[in-house]
Order: C-alpha cells, then sequence, then structure tokens
C-alpha cells in the first residue's frame, strides 16, 4: 500500500519503507525504479492529486514520491531490532496502516511494538497510526485471520503508557457492508514521543 506516502512525500524528504515479505519488497522495488511489468500504482497518484486544492500533476506527483522514497528495508516486529541487522537512524515520523491490529495477538504484543516503534523515534517525534476498532477477523482470499480487537480507551492507554502524548484522534464510524472484516470503525491518531 503506497497510498499515504502521497502525503508523507510532501512533508518529508527521506522516506524508508519497511515491510516484512521478499516478494512485496521485490515489488515495491520494481515500482520505485520504474521496471516494466512492476504494478502500476497511478489510481493512488490520482486519488490525491484529485483530493488536493494546490495539486501536483500526476507525473509530477510520481517523481517526488519516488525521489522521497530512499530505501525498502525488511523488518520483522518479532525481532528486538526490527530491521535487524540494519540500523535505522532516528526518524521524525513513523506512519504504521492497519499493521498493530493484523499482527499483535493480544494487547500486550500490541504494547511492546508500539514500544519498538518509539525507539526508532527522535525526541519529539511523530507516530501517526491508521487502525480499526473492534475488529475480529479479515479475510484474505478463503481464509479468515485473527485480528487484535480493541477500542479508543486501550489506544489512548497504550500509547501514554509508552511516552507518547496524544495529539490527535479522528474516528469514522463504518459505513461499508462487506463481510471480509468486521471492523466498528476506522481512526486516525497522531500522537509524539515525549522529549
Ligand atoms: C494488514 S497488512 C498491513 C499492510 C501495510 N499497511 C502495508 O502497506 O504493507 C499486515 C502486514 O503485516 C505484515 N507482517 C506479518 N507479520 C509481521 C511481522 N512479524 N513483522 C512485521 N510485519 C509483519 C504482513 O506481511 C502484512 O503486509
Amino acid at each position: 500500500m503506497v497510498h499515504h506516502l502521497y502525503s508523507a512525500c510532501e512533508f518529508f524528504k527521506n522516506v524508508i519503507v519497511i515491510k516484512t515479505r521478499d516478494r512485496c519488497i521485490m515489488e515495491l522495488k520494481r515500482w520505485v525504479n520504474t521496471h516494466t511489468g512492476a504494478f502500476d500504482w497511478g489510481h493512488a497518484a490520482k486519488l490525491h492529486v484529485d483530493m488536493e486544492e494546490n495539486s501536483d500533476q500526476l507525473l509530477d506527483k510520481e517523481v517526488k514520491m519516488k525521489s522521497a522514497l530512499q530505501h525498502v528495508v525488511k523488518c520483522n516486529l518479532k525481532k528486538e531490532n526490527i530491521t535487524d541487522p540494519i540500523v535505522l537512524p532516528l526518524a521524525d515520523c513513523i506512519i504504521s496502516a492497519w499493521l498493530l491490529d493484523a499482527v499483535c495477538k493480544d494487547q500486550d504484543t500490541y504494547i511492546r511494538y508500539l514500544r519498538k516503534f518509539s525507539r526508532l523515534l527522535k525526541p519529539g517525534g511523530h507516530l501517526i497510526l491508521f487502525a480499526s476498532y473492534g475488529t475480529t477477523y479479515i479475510t484474505v482470499g478463503k481464509e479468515k485471520f485473527h485480528a487484535l480487537t480493541y477500542d479508543e480507551e486501550f489506544v489512548r492507554k497504550a500509547l501514554s503508557g509508552e511516552g507518547f502524548v496524544i495529539d490527535n484522534i479522528e474516528v469514522k464510524e463504518r459505513t461499508a457492508v462487506c463481510d471480509l472484516l468486521d471492523y466498528k470503525a476506522t481512526t486516525f491518531i497522531v500522537a509524539h514521543k515525549e522529549k
């Protein structure tokens, strides 16, 4: 998923994407390097161009994004240093989109992984989370996967327990009708690491 990166590259000149699966890393690199047959994310760029008032043209958007995207790095949240053996420089901002909901087996794991995000951030650095409340399962193909079920009260406590100050939480109640997943609302959270 690259949608959020179009907005991110308006603010950050150096973006590092961290991904788990080798196949995802390969596909993303093919797209960044404009290789023949790479997945076409043009629809995502067009969405941003359509939404923004003083927008760049479609091509400028792609160019800006690809030049900001410096590295695609392999990660595993289970490791102590999640990008081991690479040690990343401390970040101004981490954006995580629907990752913790999908990979955390319980609330303690969620809190542990938040702590790992915090270690990757500069003091005062921002954490932006896109997430869903109340999900119990996610369907991919014919398989149903576990999702961590939580609500705003939990995420507020988890963030402040790990030394984050919450700047903003927006919640959008679900309107979509679809049984592939059972979230109740989506949320957009901005927090920063205490100095
Ligand atoms: C719902 S998707 C989130 C997708 C994410 N927004 C993105 O653009 O890649 C969940 C992702 O968690 C990744 N994942 C699974 N186990 C992981 C782990 N131990 N550490 C880090 N990521 C993991 C999967 O590869 C999958 O891409």
